[in-house]
């Protein structure tokens, strides 16, 4: 059975002074796509990169860019970061008051629309947006930095938001503290795309990074298959295309 879990190794945990050669290594290591942290000293207490960096990194792999807006407000730049080189674009819930109107932007722009959810904000959010949205986001740290250590308490929130996904063509990603420890439990729980930066990003470069990306993949693969009720529909939703690859 396949489970098609992906592996989205984020960047904000990379070495900024090498941040082109650390892309190279990560996509040669074995990552399906490449996870940007974009934050703004506003929505979240820290500042990462724009749309500029985007634009200059893009050149360096051909893997989908997954790109994770941690500002407000997000519609004025959903246009830049989709001219850069976005493929995925992920908006907060919490980061402005027309959520249906930030998702259906990013689908005029061409691009894969994707919500994310802080720790406390519950699945209900989403309710009425579902059939805009190719992916939901759930935060298992809050937002801001990496490092943090995994919430618990967001396990619940991912079984029932893959309750709520039924058949829709929307991949489930995690974000937030995920390592080849608890990466099992998260794709018990319904997920099948996990964001990794610390846990990735960690050893002396390229073959460790290939063996961590390896080693939360091989937990999440476990964790995933036969222990999920819905495996068989999901499975065959990929085999029939439609989600984000
Ligand atoms: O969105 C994020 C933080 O807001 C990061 O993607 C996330 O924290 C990844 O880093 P780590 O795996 O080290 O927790
Ligand atoms: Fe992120």
């Amino acid at each position: 059975m396949t489970s098609e879990i992906l592996i989205a190794p984020s960047i904000l945990a990379a070495d900024f002074a090498r941040l082109g050669e650390e892309i190279a290594a990560i996509d040669a290591a074995g990552a399906d796509w490449i996870h940007c942290d974009v934050m703004d000293g506003h929505f979240v207490p820290n500042i990462s990169f724009g749309a500029d960096v985007i634009r200059a990194i893009r050149p360096v792999t051909k893997k989908v860019f997954d790109v994770h807006l941690m500002i407000a407000p997000v519609d004025p730049y959903l246009e830049a970061f989709a001219k850069a080189g976005a493929d995925v674009i992920t908006v907060h819930a919490e980061a402005g008051p027309h959520l249906d109107r930030s998702l259906q932007a990013i689908r005029a722009l061409g691009k894969k629309a994707g919500v994310s959810l802080c720790p406390s904000t519950p699945e209900s959010t989403i309710e009425y947006v579902l059939d805009r949205l190719d992916l939901v986001l759930v935060m298992t740290v809050n937002p801001g930095f990496g490092g943090q250590a995994f919430l618990e308490s967001q396990l619940e929130k991912i079984r029932r938001i893959r309750s709520m996904i039924g058949d829709r063509p929307i991949r489930l990603e995690v974000d937030g503290g995920i390592t080849r420890d608890n990466a099992a439990a998260v794709a018990a729980a319904g997920v099948d795309t996990l964001v990794a930066g610390s846990a990735v990003f960690r050893g002396k470069g390229g073959a460790d990074y290939a063996a961590n990306i390896a080693a939360i993949r091989a937990a999440a693969e476990a964790g995933w298959g036969p222990k999920l009720q819905h495996s068989s529909a999901q499975s065959k939703r990929v085999s029939e295309g439609g989600r984000v690859r």
